[in-house]
């Protein structure tokens, strides 16, 4: 799905962040991507989704050279990966159901309004769709960045820190979403530094674990 194999990658003017990054996400997988803060999780995620790209090394997504990809090709890539970003990024002035909808209608797509309120109702958030997206809840706000990270019905759901602000209760309700997804034959992964999280969700279902330090994946230790 993603292979990355060397993949080397620096912000321009800075040392290089990736050096040797070798990893595979593996279709219908649970991951998780932990590491220390500034390691370069974020900065993956954003290769995954061709919002950078490598400066050395070899990465396909879905079978292709992103190097390779035209601009249509990366537009098909982001149409496959749904991105829960770690600010989640909503226009202030629409409402919730608005928000998630975006991905539809910013690329002229109608919105079927019976999926609309499924996708609202599975997130809880179904008595909220009118409101304006200020008033959420750290957790309310997550979720709304899921349903709209899901609508376009991405193969690949990737999510940066998103219970990073959560009490457990809000977290453990986010992770069990992704869960879903998962178990619905989404490929997920979840960028996180919350140890208790992944402990609990492997407690429940199978999960790679993923870690990255010094630019390159490590094995992930045997506490986790
Ligand atoms: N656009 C950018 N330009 C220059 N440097 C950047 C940019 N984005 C991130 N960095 C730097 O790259 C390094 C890795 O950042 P990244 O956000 O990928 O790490 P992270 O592991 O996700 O961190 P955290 O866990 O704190 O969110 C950091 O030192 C960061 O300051």
């Amino acid at each position: 799905m993603i292979e990355m194999r060397g993949v080397g990658f620096g912000y321009q003017g800075s040392a290089e962040l990736l050096s040797d990054m070798t990893l595979s996400l593996q279709p219908g997988m649970l991951h998780f991507l932990t590491g220390p803060s500034g390691s370069g999780k974020t900065t993956l995620l954003r290769l995954c989704y061709a919002d950078l790209l490598p400066s050395s090394g070899e990465m396909t997504a879905f079978g292709q050279d992103v190097r390779g990809l035209s601009r249509d090709g990366i537009a098909d890539l982001r149409r496959r990966v749904g991105v829960v970003h770690q600010d989640t990024q909503f226009l202030d002035h629409l409402p919730v159901a608005e928000n998630i909808a975006l991905p539809l209608t910013v690329s002229g797509q109608d919105v079927d309004m019976a999926a609309l309120r499924d996708l609202l109702g599975w997130v809880q958030l179904t008595q909220h769709a009118r409101a304006m997206p200020p008033s959420l809840s750290g957790g309310e706000r997550q979720r709304a960045a899921l349903a709209r990270a899901v609508i376009l019905s991405p193969d690949l759901v990737l999510a940066d820190e998103p219970t990073g602000n959560l009490d457990w209760e809000m977290s453990m309700r986010l992770m069990q979403l992704l869960i879903e997804l998962n178990k619905s034959g989404k490929t997920v992964l979840v960028a996180t530094h919350d140890l208790n999280l992944i402990r609990a969700t492997k407690a429940q279902v199978s999960a790679r674990v993923l870690r990255i330090a010094n630019g390159a994946l490590q094995l992930a230790g045997s506490d986790l």
